[in-house]
């Protein structure tokens, strides 16, 4: 094949930086960390090709050192982007010492060809496995198709490094230089541009599912306080209990709600309000166990399921809460948020959560009407006033 190593070098530029460009007019500004650190390394791959195109009418040592470190960096970065997108991977301080060593080492062992090219392009595979490595390691649930695309790419990639390293260390006759027509050159700028298309269209689908992610989960929560929101809680909760009807086991329902907070918004503002919605909804976080489940089931009132808890477990939490916020009260010197609650304790034809809530509401009712700051409940499916042993 009779190509112009140059030619092909520039459009693979064009193509770099119209990616580069592209992609913050498709994904917009207010973009997630990941989703910017993907931008932010094409944008670096573009500077690096630009620089390693004029290096040689200037002065080629310095400049493609420059050129290698931006490449180097410019794959960290998409690196991070893949820890944000699919959590913890290994090889971080490695990632990042490559970085530093990339340009260094070439820069150091210019005047021996065989050394520089073996050696760079050795650190650079180094760098693509690091990548590999994190595109294969389990990640539930996440992306399996975008991450074999673009794993796919770097592992094509890493082995035309590979290969270039090899050329150039041990068969220094027959490997020039990165610009002449050989094989290797070919193959090289043939995969970065296929790798640049199935990156790019692998990575913008990566950004899109965690998107539809933060979609979901903008849709389940309550934008204030962080917790289930009034559905996700009714759609969990139903699952909770049938799962204790089927095991009979024991389920309960705590409904409670923030006392006198018309007050509190009256004399300190709306913001005071929302920032005491914030305290207890940071102390049901504490103080429920995990497999609990918390919600704002609407204004100042929350609801917590507790799954394979009794009577006394429920009472259990609400003197923890109640503990919890008096200790957050003193320690910033802040007025007491004091509430009042209803339990109900599933009983054995209770088939949805209509019933069990309807029972709760009537308990908190109930401890509003006996004057607030108190929990009231019922265990045997009559209302009563609360007067629990904590032996049962
Ligand atoms: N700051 C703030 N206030 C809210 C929010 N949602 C509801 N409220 C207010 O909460 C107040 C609830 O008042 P009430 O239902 O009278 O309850 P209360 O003052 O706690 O009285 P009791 O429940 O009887 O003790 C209303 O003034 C609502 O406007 C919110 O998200 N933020």
């Amino acid at each position: 094949m009779n190509l112009d190593i140059q030619t092909i070098l520039v459009v693979l530029l064009a193509n770099v930086w119209a990616t580069a460009l592209a992609l913050p007019l498709l994904m917009g500004w207010q973009v997630s960390s990941a989703a910017r650190l993907f931008q932010g390394s094409m944008v670096l791959q573009g500077m690096s090709w630009a620089v390693f195109l004029i290096a040689p009418k200037l002065h080629d040592r310095a400049l493609t050192s420059v050129a290698l470190g931006l490449l180097a960096l410019s794959f960290a970065m998409l690196w991070s982007a893949l820890q944000h997108w699919l959590g913890p991977r290994p090889g971080q301080r490695l990632m990042w010492a490559l970085v530093a060593a990339i340009p260094a080492v070439y820069f150091l062992t210019y005047p021996s060809y065989p050394v520089r090219v073996g050696t760079s392009n050795a650190l650079y595979a180094l760098q693509m496995l690091t990548i590999c490595v994190a595109l294969a390691w389990p990640a539930a649930h996440i992306g399996r198709r975008w991450r074999g695309l673009v794993l796919a790419s770097f592992a094509a990639l890493m082995v035309v490094t590979l290969w270039r390293g090899v050329l150039g260390a041990f068969f220094t006759d027959a490997y020039p230089f990165y610009r002449a027509t050989h094989p290797v050159n070919v193959a090289a700028v043939f995969f970065n541009h296929v790798a640049l298309s199935l990156c790019t269209l692998g990575l913008l689908a990566a950004w899109r599912e965690e998107a539809e992610r933060e979609l979901r989960r903008q849709a389940q929560t309550d934008g204030l306080t962080g917790l289930l929101n009034r559905q996700a809680f009714l759609e969990r909760a139903h699952t909770l209990l049938a799962h204790a009807v089927r095991y009979d086991e024991p389920l309960t329902l705590l409904m409670l709600d923030i006392d006198y907070f018309k007050r509190i918004n009256d004399r300190h503002g709306h913001a005071a309000g929302d920032a005491a919605l914030q305290t207890v909804s940071q102390g049901l976080r504490a103080c429920t166990r995990g497999g609990d489940l918390v919600c704002r089931y609407g204004g100042e009132e929350f609801c917590v399921l507790m799954s394979r808890a009794s009577a006394a477990d429920a009472l259990r939490f609400d003197e923890r809460l109640r503990g919890w916020l008096v200790k957050f009260a003193r320690d910033t010197g802040s007025e007491l948020i004091d509430y009042s609650a209803g339990i109900a304790v599933r009983q054995p034809d209770d088939h949805t959560m209509d019933a069990l809530l309807l029972r709760a509401d009537a308990a908190l009712y109930q401890a509003k009407a006996a004057g607030r700051g108190r929990l009231a409940g019922n265990t045997d499916g009559e209302q009563k006033e609360l007067s629990f042993d904590l032996a049962m």
